[in-house]
């Protein structure tokens, strides 16, 4: 047996080879709480012994069907998919006051750019806001680090509008390059000036694209079509996408001192935030022309004003604005080297038919528990990684739940090591989900804290929590994703002594027998105990009559027990028993089970 240390609550990610291309439809969480993205909690005991006498699944019971608010303009298209899913409530225009009045009884939040989704939503939202869907690209109105804290899901649709955006960035340097805005409205106040609005030509010049993405790298192969001589700067894009067009990557110096255009495809970020500011414009070559279908932010609009009237900027096309709508006498507007545009990137019919579709199937996927591909703050998990861990899913959070009860007051829990014993090469084994469940097996029986795949770690963080996970490599089939997972608590003492393993630490450990969630081990002592209901743990002297003695105290209260097993170290020295039973037992045959002679410590434990 070797172990080999993988991941500290790390949120990269480890990608399997079995996650490459396979196709995203196998498994369905429904309402499930044991989605991976539900961020309410598992209905009661005996609520779920309710509804499971009944044909419906829990999860209808919970929530019949999620509703979902949309909020800014969505194409009928994307709508008339919700509705076949979900309660639809489009309500435009919203103040954030009554967005927040309004989210607590919402599953679901589309939005476009028009609606600011701050950590104020999120914290109005109660825990019921699951997914938050953006129509298009650019996520920098959402607060996605305050979503991922309430575990909400943040969802765009980013291939739909990029045709039409790249064909905006088209229409604005060509445009602007012939000034037919100004000749249009030159025109159209009576005038006829030939030869006010002599133009320059594209063909030949050098074209720099800033942020080499989809929007971009559509920008470039359109420019090359018109003659251009494309140049790029991205130093996170694919240099084999760049070379299949014929674009040289370079250096944003390079970029921005050589060229006679500069055209903006980067998304609005801390690193891009006014990119484009006095130093910059002071190193581009004179008489420069700039288009902006990204991001207003990434400009600042006070320093292009001031390259536009010193003649480095000779001419701007905008598309975007630091505040839109831009005040009324916004001298940058106004200007008359200026074209602008109201944010028209996505607006053509296809792209909008497009995103509403796009991010109206990302919304439900998302609701259904299933991993959307557009998922931007959820690990890239595939269906079937998803799938083929399932069975494990709650073997994870139980043994969290457990160990975290044997802990005895005091100093808390810092560092929790995760151990999976798998025959599987180990980057064949994606722990992410097991991990998040780990967590909340953790964190919520202490805490109102809701956890899911998409705030696991960052809980786990706040709270302080140092995981440490290692695959232990095993000998065997690698049908199997994991043989066992074990989870031990270090540097804590424990309400049960026995559950302190020989290296010192808490720790419970969990396989799955014939499909089915079992305890196998408990400290250092085997055991062997179904993992549902409550558990009683008892140590005691191990002699005959002690299973009798227990389970006729039970059997008065009425209480089943629906499995049990002994541990022992030794014939006649000690023994851990673990009994698995439906009811809670009352504190009076619990009291009598403690007091009896050769049980040495006693422990209940709910799952
Ligand atoms: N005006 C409009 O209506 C529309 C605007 N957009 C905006 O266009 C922008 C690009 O969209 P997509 O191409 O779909 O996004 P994308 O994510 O495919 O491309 C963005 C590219 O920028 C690069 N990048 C990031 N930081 C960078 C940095 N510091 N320096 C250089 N490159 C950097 C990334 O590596 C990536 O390749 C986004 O801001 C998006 O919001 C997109 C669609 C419509
Ligand atoms: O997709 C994007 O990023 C856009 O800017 C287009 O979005 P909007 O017109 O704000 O829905």
């Amino acid at each position: 047996m070797t172990a080999a240390a993988v991941t500290s609550c790390n949120p990269v990610l480890v990608q399997s080879r079995k996650q490459q291309g396979l196709p995203h439809s196998v498994v369905s969480w429904r309402f499930s709480p044991s989605s991976p993205f539900a961020t309410t909690r598992a209905p009661s005991r005996a609520t779920s012994r309710r509804a499971s006498r009944r044909p419906l699944r829990v999860a209808a019971f919970v929530n019949p069907k999620p509703t979902v608010l949309v909020t800014d303009n969505l194409g009928e298209a994307g709508i008339d998919l919700l509705k076949r899913y979900a309660n639809v409530d489009c309500s435009y225009d919203l103040s954030l006051e009554e967005l927040c009045a309004k989210i607590s009884l919402c599953d679901a939040l589309i939005v476009t750019g028009g609606t600011k989704v701050t950590r104020e939503v999120f914290e109005s939202s109660g825990g019921r806001l699951r997914v938050v869907g953006r129509v298009g690209v650019g996520i920098d109105n959402v607060d996605v680090a305050a979503a991922t804290e309430h575990g909400c899901l943040v969802v765009n649709a980013p291939t739909a509008d990029t045709v039409a955006a790249a064909e905006h960035g088209i229409a604005l340097l060509t445009s602007m390059a012939r000034k037919i805005a100004q000749a249009d409205a030159s025109m159209k106040a009576g005038k006829w000036q030939r030869s006010t609005f002599l133009g320059v030509s594209l063909l030949g010049k050098r074209l720099a694209v800033m942020g080499f993405g989809r929007v971009g790298s559509e920008v470039a192969r359109r420019a090359k079509g018109l003659g251009m001589n494309v140049i790029a700067h991205d130093p996170f894009a694919p240099l084999d996408r760049a070379r299949a067009i014929g674009v040289d990557m370079v250096s944003f110096d390079e970029a921005i001192a050589t060229t006679d255009f500069i055209s903006l495809h980067l998304p609005l970020t801390p690193a891009t935030s006014k990119m484009f500011n006095d130093v910059t414009f002071s190193r581009m070559k004179r008489g420069v022309r700039i288009v902006n279908v990204a991001r207003g932010g990434v400009i600042d609009e006070e320093a292009l004003l001031r390259a536009l009237e010193s003649g480095i900027v000779a001419q701007a096309a905008l598309d975007v604005f630091t505040e839109e709508p831009p005040p009324e006498e916004d001298k940058l507007v106004r200007h008359r080297n200026v074209t602008v545009t109201p944010h028209l990137g996505a607006s053509t019919m296809e792209a909008q038919e497009g995103v509403a579709i796009e991010i109206a199937e990302a919304v439900i996927e998302a609701l259904k528990g299933e991993l959307t591909a557009t998922a931007v703050n959820a690990p890239m998990l595939s269906m079937e990684v998803i799938s083929e861990l399932s069975p494990y899913v709650e073997i994870a959070e139980k043994l969290g739940r457990l160990a975290v009860q044997l802990v005895s007051g005091g100093t808390g829990i810092r560092s929790v090591r995760i151990y999976y014993g798998s025959a599987r090469e180990h980057d064949d084994l994606d722990t992410h989900y097991l991990r998040a469940m780990i967590i909340k097996g953790l964190v919520e029986p202490t805490s109102s804290v809701f956890v899911n795949l998409v705030n696991a770690d960052f809980v786990a963080k706040q709270r302080g929590l140092r995981l440490t996970e290692e695959k232990v490599s095993l000998d065997g089939s690698p049908e199997n994703p994991i043989e066992y997972i074990q989870v031990q608590i270090a540097n804590v003492e424990s309400k049960f002594a026995s559950a302190i393993s020989d290296s010192g630490e808490i720790s419970v450990e969990g396989r799955l027998k014939d499909g089915k969630p079992h305890l196998t081990k408990v400290g250092s002592f085997r055991v062997d105990v179904s993992l549902e209901g409550s558990l009683l743990l008892c140590r005691q002297v191990d002699k005959p009559g002690m299973i009798g003695k227990v389970g006729s105290i039970l059997g008065k209260e009425n209480v089943n027990i629906n499995y049990m097993s002994v541990g022992r170290i030794a014939p006649w020295k000690l023994a851990v028993m673990t009994i698995g039973v439906d009811e809670e037992p009352s504190r009076e045959a619990l009291r009598k089970i403690r007091e009896l002679q050769d049980v040495e410590e006693f422990v209940l434990l709910k799952l």
